[in-house]
């Protein structure tokens, strides 16, 4: 099933209205058209290197559940692929939908998953901070990874387990350690494409890095996503699902896979 716009309705606040920005020339997310997607030689492997002890906390933001990381050295960064620069590791968060049938941002060949997985990188090299590296053309690297139904994920049950404790907006919980490669693919495939944050501000300042092959989650998993809340403790209870925005033109743009 599509997401028809009376979809929008149930939408949060957040993603009710296709939220264009004026002059956006490179929105994300969009549809990844597989047979229009170009095969690039020259695409280097990524290569990531995480130091699992830079994990800080998990926390609802009243947007997803989010991970952030110690991102004052270079202990856990990516390099190659598209980038130019090697990037470090902020924050890794989901998006997801009330059913199985939606709820990943990207889709392939028209095709949504159930959720998808974003871990967001900053160029350290070019700026001094991450709010800086927000605003600028290559500040920002989003690995982006899909969830499709299936086997348990022993990893992500880690952080399925400390779900509960992040229930409403603006609650935190320590979390000391915590290897997010475990979540990425071991298959090297990947497409890439210029674009922007899903959410407010909607920067386009995103090197997309979506991963081919998607991880395997189980239904039990997928539905402790959907007990999370978009509200603080004390307001009247709205589940925190749907989260995803909806799809933005291609334009001008091409994207490029590393694979033939
Ligand atoms: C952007 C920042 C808050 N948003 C994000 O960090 C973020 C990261 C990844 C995605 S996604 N779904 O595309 O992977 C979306 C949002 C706050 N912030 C920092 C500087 C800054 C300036 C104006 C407004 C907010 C600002
Ligand atoms: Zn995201």
């Amino acid at each position: 099933c599509s997401r028809k716009n009376t979809r929008n309705a149930s939408l949060h606040p957040l993603w009710q209205s296709p939220l264009t920005i004026p002059g956006g020339t490179r929105q994300s997310p969009i549809n990844i058209q597989w047979r229009d997607s170009v095969y690039d030689p020259f695409l280097k492997p990524l290569k990531i290197s995480y130091d699992p002890t830079t994990c800080l906390h998990i926390w609802n933001n009243g947007y997803s559940f989010l991970v952030e990381f110690d991102d004052s050295t270079d202990r856990s960064i990516i390099v190659g692929g598209p980038l130019e620069n090697q990037y470090r590791l902020k924050q890794f968060h989901f998006h997801w939908g009330a059913i199985n049938d939606w709820g990943s941002e990207h889709t392939v060949d028209s095709k949504f998953y159930p959720a998808e997985l974003h871990l967001v990188h900053w160029n350290a090299v070019e700026y001094p901070n991450f709010e800086e590296a927000v605003m600028e053309g290559n500040g920002l690297a989003v690995i982006g990874v899909f969830l499709k139904l299936g086997a348990r994920h022993e990893g992500l049950q880690t952080l399925v387990d400390a779900l509960p404790a992040v229930r409403h907006k603006d609650t935190v919980i320590e979390f000391d350690v915590f290897d997010p490669s475990c979540l990425i693919p071991s298959c090297p495939d990947y497409w890439t494409y210029a674009g922007s944050l899903t959410t407010p501000p909607l920067t386009e300042s995103v090197t997309w890095i979506i991963k081919k092959k998607p991880i395997e989650v189980d239904e039990d998993q997928l539905e402790a996503f959907r007990t999370l809340l978009f509200t603080s403790d004390g307001e009247e209870e709205r589940r925190m699902v749907d989260n995803f925005r909806p799809l933005q033109p291609l334009m001008n743009r091409t994207v490029r896979s590393s694979f033939h």
